[in-house]
């Protein structure tokens, strides 16, 4: 690692090597307690059920023309714990149009459950910031050009290709995509009840991992039984309307 790359941009140290740029990797983001104590939070009635997952959106869900009514993410998103002024530490947002996300989706796979390949889109600008809860996951990583022998395929996101990387994520960890990882590549978790086939040559982030989790999953032949795991994927939403200005100056 470079120095004076880190002090320009501190997420130097966490880049994900030989992937597409760029996926940062952070372990340890927030702590097992402040995990747990999210998790608490997590308002029960908030909950929209999906085929493979339950998702919850904060503050609002985007309108048709994807704008964000301008209203504030709850404390439990942002200050307790200090999950925003991590990612100021960090420069997560620093180049995105609001410097910090203003929308959060809350996705929650059981064993079995996951999420199709797909791009997050340009409703938002390119970085999202996901931590994760509860337990350990495989994020899929596929490329968005079609392969050559599937061109009637249109069925199979990802190309039906298998992925081109995977990345594990710890509860507590925080996992940045930005850039052409975010404009070129597709991501999915495939809905299955563990993950197989893990190690230090399948895995693009293995050399960050907690010595625990490594032994763990070279302990079960390179396997990671699937537990709950909860995601809260951060963003910054390009177009946001403000209420009541408009309201308040017409008599
Ligand atoms: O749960 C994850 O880590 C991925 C979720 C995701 O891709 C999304 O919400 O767009
Ligand atoms: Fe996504």
């Amino acid at each position: 690692m470079d120095h004076a790359d880190t002090a320009s941009n501190p997420l130097n140290a966490f880049r994900i090597c030989c992937l597409p740029e760029n996926f940062y990797y952070v372990p340890n983001f927030i702590t097992s307690e402040e995990d747990a104590s999210i998790l608490l939070k997590l308002p029960p009635n908030r909950w929209i059920s999906l085929s493979h997952r339950r998702l919850q959106v904060h503050p609002s869900q985007l309108s048709s023309s994807n704008t964000l009514l301008d209203a504030p993410l709850p404390a439990w998103l942002t200050t307790t714990p200090p999950i925003l002024q991590r990612f100021e530490e960090l420069g997560v947002f620093a180049n995105t149009p609001h410097g910090q996300p203003n929308h959060c989706l809350i996705n929650e796979y059981n064993p079995g459950e996951g999420i199709m390949p797909h791009e997050d889109g340009s409703a938002y600008a390119p970085v999202v910031a996901t931590v994760s809860l509860g337990d350990n996951i495989v994020l899929d990583i596929y490329d968005k050009r079609k392969g050559e022998n599937d061109a009637n395929d249109d069925e199979s996101p990802g190309n039906g290709l298998p992925p081109i990387a995977r990345i594990f994520q710890e509860p507590g960890s925080l996992l940045i995509t930005t850039g052409e990882a975010y404009t070129s590549l597709l991501h999915g978790i495939s809905p299955i009840t563990e993950d197989v086939g893990l190690g230090p040559d399948t895995v693009a982030n293995w050399d960050s991992l907690s010595e625990a989790t490594r032994n763990k999953i070279v302990d079960a032949g390179g396997k990671s039984v699937r537990g709950t795991r909860t995601s809260l994927t951060y963003r910054d939403v390009l177009k946001v309307r403000k209420v009541g200005i408009g309201i308040v100056g017409k008599r």
